[in-house]
């Protein structure tokens, strides 16, 4: 096929980068132009990796060596696929136009989106066959899922001189970042996962959840709520381990508009996390910040101040809700104790 101009190609990125992320197309479109394209075409690249992990009616012995090589798939201007779903069916469909603009990106970005593509892919056919059971590998999954998103992005930073070379060597901090907004994503999103169809993946550690009930479903019970919030504050107060990393690494930061990447979906997750703190609708419904809270933060933050005040505010009420509940919630001590380590 005729490579299209640049601009055709990218258009076409961003057209589905609008269309199949709902969070990070607004925050991926405000970096400065020399990150502009390859953060969106990065986030592409793993959006259509996460498809086919995603995707159930893939067999394992497809799945498995196709995750494995997509990081040689995305310099093939000739693979496309038929599978996921909805919007995701285009992107798989069109995937050469990613291609040709992954292709016209500077050679040292395009390392750093093979590199993490590489990882990520092997990681998630690790995670094929085998369940999260412990909170290790609960912690694995999500280094491989997010964390790597994060540790991509840090070389990406440094590449384009914006930011300093100390990025290139900010892996665990970088990972932390990644943790923070898988572990919110995974608790928030209980009833859409597990009523997943034809076959849920589930991927609250068993180490947790064992210790509440019998099988995961059993929260979905009334009888069984007070054991569902027990579960769900354990791992918010989980997640909460690393939030105090991810304000260290965004205090580096020295770009205003890569700041305002990084810090307005980690205010989110933190305002989800506040959230779902003890809220049964966790189990019954779903748990999402107000479209007006969100769009404040979208306009305000600008620096660290204005970071520090955001989560002060909601773990703050994350704090105050595992106040209440001292006396019956034996983690609301842990919980209480690293929402006020964030004020
Ligand atoms: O299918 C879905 O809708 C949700 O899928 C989830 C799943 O399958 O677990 C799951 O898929 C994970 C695998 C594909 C990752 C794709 C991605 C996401 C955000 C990006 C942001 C910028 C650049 C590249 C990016 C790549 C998912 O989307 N989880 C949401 C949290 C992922 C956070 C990634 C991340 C990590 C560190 C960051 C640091 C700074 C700014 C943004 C960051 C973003
Ligand atoms: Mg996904
Ligand atoms: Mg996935």
């Amino acid at each position: 096929a005729k490579v299209l101009p640049k601009d055709e190609n990218l258009a076409f990125c961003y057209s589905m980068l609008n269309r199949v992320s709902r969070s990070f197309a607004v925050v991926i479109q405000r970096l400065p132009p020399e990150l502009r394209d390859a953060v969106c075409i990065f986030y592409l690249v793993l959006r259509a990796l996460d498809t086919v992990e995603d995707d159930m009616a893939i067999k394992a012995d497809v799945k498995l060596p196709l995750l494995r090589a997509f990081h040689e798939k995305i310099y093939d201007r000739s693979w496309s696929m038929n599978c996921g779903y909805g919007a995701y069916v285009d992107l798989m469909k069109r995937y050469p136009l990613v291609t040709d603009a992954f292709l016209q990106l500077k050679p040292g970005y395009q390392k750093v989106i093979a590199d993490i593509t590489h990882r990520m892919g092997d990681g998630m056919a690790e995670f094929i066959e085998k369940e999260v059971v412990t909170v290790r590998d609960y912690d694995l999954y999500c280094h491989y899922v997010a964390g790597l998103v994060g540790i991509g992005l840090c070389q990406l930073f440094a590449s384009s001189q914006l930011e300093s070379e100390d990025f290139y060597k900010m892996e665990d901090l970088a990972n932390h970042m990644g943790l923070f907004l898988q572990k919110t994503n995974i608790i928030r999103d209980y009833l859409e996962d597990i009523n997943e169809e034809p076959a849920p993946r589930m991927f609250w550690p068993r180490e947790i959840w064992g210790k509440y009930a019998k099988k995961l479903d059993d929260f979905k019970g009334p009888e069984n709520a007070q054991q569902a919030i027990g579960c769900l504050n354990e791992l918010v107060t989980d997640a909460l381990r690393h939030a105090p990393y991810c304000l260290q690494y965004m205090a580096k930061l020295r770009n205003p508009d890569i700041f305002r990447f990084c810090a307005i979906p980690q205010v989110m997750a933190i305002g989800t996390l506040a959230l779902c703190y003890d809220n049964h609708k966790v189990f019954t419904g779903v748990v999402k910040m107000r479209r007006g809270e969100t769009a404040k933060y979208v306009q305000l933050l600008g620096n660290m101040g204005d970071l520090f005040r955001a989560f002060d505010l909601f773990a703050g009420r994350l704090a105050s809700k595992a106040a209440r509940l001292q006396q019956t919630d034996q983690h609301a001590q842990t919980a209480h104790e690293r929402a006020a380590e964030l004020q």
